[in-house]
C-alpha cells in the first residue's frame, strides 16, 4: 500500500434496521469507515454482528436505513439502478464463501463474463480471462465447468472473475470459509498478491483471525459499530 492514502470508499454514519411486524432488529448503528485506495482490510466480529450486512451495503447489494456510501466521491445510493449495476460490474468485484459461478459455463467463460457484460471485445476478454486463470494456477482447467473443479479451484476461478474488470475494490465474504486450512492460505495469498498488482483495494469479512492479521488493517464489528483492532498503517478512523 502506498504511503499517500487516498480515500476510495467512504461509509458515513450508516445504520441498518430490519422490521418484521412489531419486531425491529438494529444491526448497524452509525458505522463510519474509510477504505483507502489499494489497502487490504479485514472485518472480524462475532456471528450475527452485522459484518455481511455492512459488506452488502458497501457493494450496493443492500441499502442502508440511513447514512451514505461514497465510491470515489459518488453517492452510491443516489444512483439509478442501472448506474448501480454498472458500478457493481465495472468498479467492484465480489468473492463469496460459495463461489456463485454459473454452473453451465466453463471456467474461462465464467471469468470472462463480467468483461462481456462490460461490452469488451469478446476475443480480448477471453485472452484476459485465460491470463488470469494462468495466474491463479488454473491454465490447465479452462474448459472445465464448476462441477468438474475442486472447492479451492472454484474459489480461484471466482477470484479471477472478481478481478477481470480491474475493479477499484474487491469485497469478499468468508472467501475461504468452505476450504481446508492450506487451501485457505493459498487462496488468501493469491487474492492479496493479485489485488496488490492490480492496485485494487480488498475488504474481507472473516472469522479467521490468523488470516485477518495478515491484512494492512483489521477492524471488529461490535454492538453495531466498527472498532479498531490493529492499526498498522497509522490512519485514523
Ligand atoms: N432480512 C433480515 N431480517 C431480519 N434480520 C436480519 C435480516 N438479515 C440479517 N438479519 C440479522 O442481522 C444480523 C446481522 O447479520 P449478518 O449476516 O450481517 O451478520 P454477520 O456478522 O455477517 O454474521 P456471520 O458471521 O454469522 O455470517 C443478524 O442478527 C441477522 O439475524
Amino acid at each position: 500500500m502506498s504511503q499517500i492514502q487516498t480515500a476510495l470508499l467512504q461509509v458515513n454514519h450508516v445504520s441498518k434496521q430490519y422490521h418484521d411486524g412489531e419486531v425491529t432488529t438494529h444491526v448497524l448503528s452509525g458505522v463510519d469507515l474509510t477504505v483507502y485506495k489499494g489497502e487490504q482490510l479485514a472485518i472480524v466480529g462475532s456471528s450475527g454482528s452485522g459484518k455481511s450486512t455492512l459488506l452488502h451495503i458497501m457493494g450496493t447489494l443492500d441499502s442502508p436505513t440511513s447514512g451514505t456510501v461514497l465510491l470515489d466521491g459518488e453517492d452510491l445510493y443516489k444512483l439509478s439502478a442501472a448506474r448501480q449495476a454498472q458500478v457493481r460490474n465495472n468498479d467492484l468485484g465480489f468473492i463469496y464463501q460459495f463461489h456463485h459461478l454459473l454452473p453451465e459455463f466453463t471456467a474461462i467463460e465464467n471469468v470472462a463474463m463480467p468483461a462481456f457484460i462490460q461490452g469488451r471485445d469478446k476475443k480480448q476478454a477471453l485472452v484476459d480471462a485465460k491470463n488470469l486463470l494462468d495466474r491463479v494456477g488454473l491454465g490447465h482447467r479452462l474448459q472445465h465447468i464448476p462441477a468438474q473443479l475442486s472447492g479451492g479451484e472454484r474459489q480461484r476461478v471466482a477470484i479471477a472473475r472478481a478481478l477481470i474488470n480491474k475493479p477499484k475494490l474487491v469485497l469478499a465474504d468468508e472467501p475461504t470459509g468452505n476450504l481446508d486450512a492450506s487451501s485457505a492460505d493459498n487462496v488468501y495469498a493469491m487474492i492479496r498478491e493479485l489485488a496488490q498488482q492490480f492496485d485494487t483495494a480488498f475488504v474481507v469479512v472473516t472469522h479467521d483471525h490468523k488470516l485477518a492479521a495478515k491484512m494492512d488493517r483489521q477492524l471488529t464489528m461490535k454492538d453495531g459499530v466498527l472498532q479498531v483492532v490493529v492499526h498498522h498503517a497509522g490512519q485514523a478512523e
